[in-house]
């Protein structure tokens, strides 16, 4: 059984509060902890803390390379206690065991190395062309950071908001989702063996409307960021906008992925089946709308299914699974009230049903639909599950068009053996980001961030930067000047 955190604060664990949450295991509905919400007053204690750690400002005084070696204790720790953590999140969201070992706490791990290498690379500006003065600009932190994170990567997710905020010298307090925070709670408890100055990093657990939007609220929080779902996204924003603080939301996908007819069709399927089915499909850049030139269409979908119907549905913490159980209940209903009624024009090609292998837990058959078209619900609406729609297109023309017939536009995907088509393709999709010829492959340095209601605002290393610090310009004489007197 997990220590229960309902928040920590200044490196201690507080275990107490208000509305207990009960956090289930997905794969057979057991009950493994009911974590108790951070009320207000823990709440305004969590931000109070970390305000107090800046404005003393150990950590954000501290020379670069202190601060580079703090944040790569983070990460040690972090793989250090990889299978723990493994075993946590397992439980607590139903992703399978392996791919949280060799993916999400890897990259939990990676995101505080990259943010130590950053700070060492970090320049300010310097403007020389008065021959009199100098100016330069340099970036100072902006103070503490509320950051709202999802339940579909608690580790990876989680852990880039933190090891982001604070490699800039900030503070910040975290408010994961109520339905995963065992493994995210306890990858934050490890961080107090880092050497991380007391109330730097800090936790508050509770749910969205309360403690989250509490943390919001407080006149502590200097800036906020959030990743989850877009009408969540609307309302901090709405929030974070009256009290005049910046924020990020980075929202929901519905995301093109683009199978022109000159592709290398077995890399292409194999990296379709990736881009939808990896993390039990729970992603917001999965590539979820598949879009098939019509030349290569029949071949792909009998392909596609055929190799849709052999994933392995199971156990999440057998090494061979590669979907588990979806994170709830209801987010299994949600997911399952996308299966097309019979007569409605789209055609369940497979899955579509709970696996019925499974009595209990949220087990739901990957499933493929080929759509009458880009305006059916499938293809419009976020369905954040082992679903792919399928569409059939004739020319390029036609398959950017549909692409961008979306209100989101996070990420696309492309795949073509053609450069002139793939440079073509790269500009025409309005989206955050393109994948050419690979199902997923961020580069942290770059801006990861969506186009329409796919959110505001990027993480990645510049990106980041500019959000968690402030710039200062600061100009001075190049040598003693002569001012002009007044008043003599
Ligand atoms: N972009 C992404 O990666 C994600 C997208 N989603 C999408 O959103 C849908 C709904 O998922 P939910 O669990 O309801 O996600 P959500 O967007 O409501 O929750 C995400 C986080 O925001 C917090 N939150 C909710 N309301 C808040 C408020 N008023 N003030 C401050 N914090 C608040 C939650 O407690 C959680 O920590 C999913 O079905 C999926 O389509 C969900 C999670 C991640
Ligand atoms: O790589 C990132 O920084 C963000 C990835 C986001 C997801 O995987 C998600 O929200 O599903």
């Amino acid at each position: 059984m997990t220590e229960l955190i309902t928040a920590l604060i200044d490196g201690e664990t507080v275990a107490t509060g208000d509305a207990p949450i009960a956090v289930i295991n997905p794969a057979d509905g057991n009950l493994i902890a009911e974590l108790p919400e951070a009320d207000g007053a823990t709440v305004d204690r969590a931000v109070a803390a970390a305000r107090r750690a800046f404005d003393e400002g150990t950590w954000r005084h501290m020379a670069v390379d202190k601060r580079q070696e703090v944040l790569r204790r983070c990460a040690d720790l972090i793989d250090g206690a990889a299978d723990e953590l493994a075993d946590i999140e397992t439980a607590n969201t139903g992703i399978p065991r392996s791919q949280l070992r060799n993916r999400s706490i890897r990259r939990a791990a990676d995101n505080f190395r990259f943010f130590a290498d950053y700070i060492g690379q970090s320049v300010g500006d310097l403007y020389e062309q008065n021959p009199d003065y100098l100016t330069f600009v340099r970036r100072e932190p902006v103070g503490v950071a509320a950051l709202i994170s999802p339940w579909n990567s608690p580790l990876a997710l989680g852990s880039m908001k933190i090891a982001s905020s604070i490699a800039f010298g900030n503070s910040c307090v975290l408010k994961p989702s109520e339905q995963a925070p065992l493994g995210i709670s306890r990858l934050v408890a490890l961080l107090g063996d880092a050497g991380l100055p007391e109330g730097v990093v800090n936790l508050v657990n509770g749910r969205g409307a309360t403690t989250g939007d509490r943390l919001i609220r407080n006149p502590g929080v200097d800036v906020v960021t959030f990743t989850g779902g877009t009408p969540t996204g609307r309302v901090i924003m709405r929030t974070a906008g009256e009290l005049l603080k910046p924020a990020t939301v980075e929202l929901g996908g519905k995301s093109a992925n683009i199978i022109f007819d000159d592709t290398d069709f077995e890399q292409a399927v194999d990296g379709a089946l990736l881009g939808i089915f990896t993390n039990n499909g729970q992603q917001c850049l999965a590539g979820s709308r598949i879009l098939v030139q019509r030349g290569i269409a029949d071949r792909f979908i009998e392909a596609f299914v055929a190799r849709t119907r052999n994933i392995r549905v199971g156990d999440p913490l057998d090494p061979a699974t590669d979907i588990g159980p979806l994170v709830s209940q209801r987010h299994m209903q949600h997911v399952l009230s996308f299966v097309p009624e019979a007569g409605s024009g789209d055609a369940l090609l497979t899955g579509g049903r709970r696996a019925p292998q499974f009595e209990r837990g949220c087990y739901v058959e990957p499933t493929v639909v080929l759509a009458s078209s880009n305006d059916a619900r499938v293809c419009q609406e976020e369905i954040f599950g082992p679903f792919a729609a399928l569409i059939v297109f004739d020319t390029d023309e036609e398959a950017y068009r549909i692409a961008n017939a979306s209100r989101f536009g996070l990420v696309s995907y492309v795949w073509s053996q053609s450069i002139a088509r793939i440079m073509e393709a790269q500009q025409r999709i309005e989206a955050g980001i393109v994948w050419c010829n690979t199902p997923m492959m961020r580069e942290l340095r770059a801006p990861f961030g969506g186009y329409k209601d796919s959110g505001v605002g990027a993480d990645g290393g510049a990106a980041c930067e500019a959000f968690y610090t402030r710039q200062k310009t600061v100009t001075i004489p190049r040598r003693p000047i002569a001012l002009r007197k007044l008043g003599v």
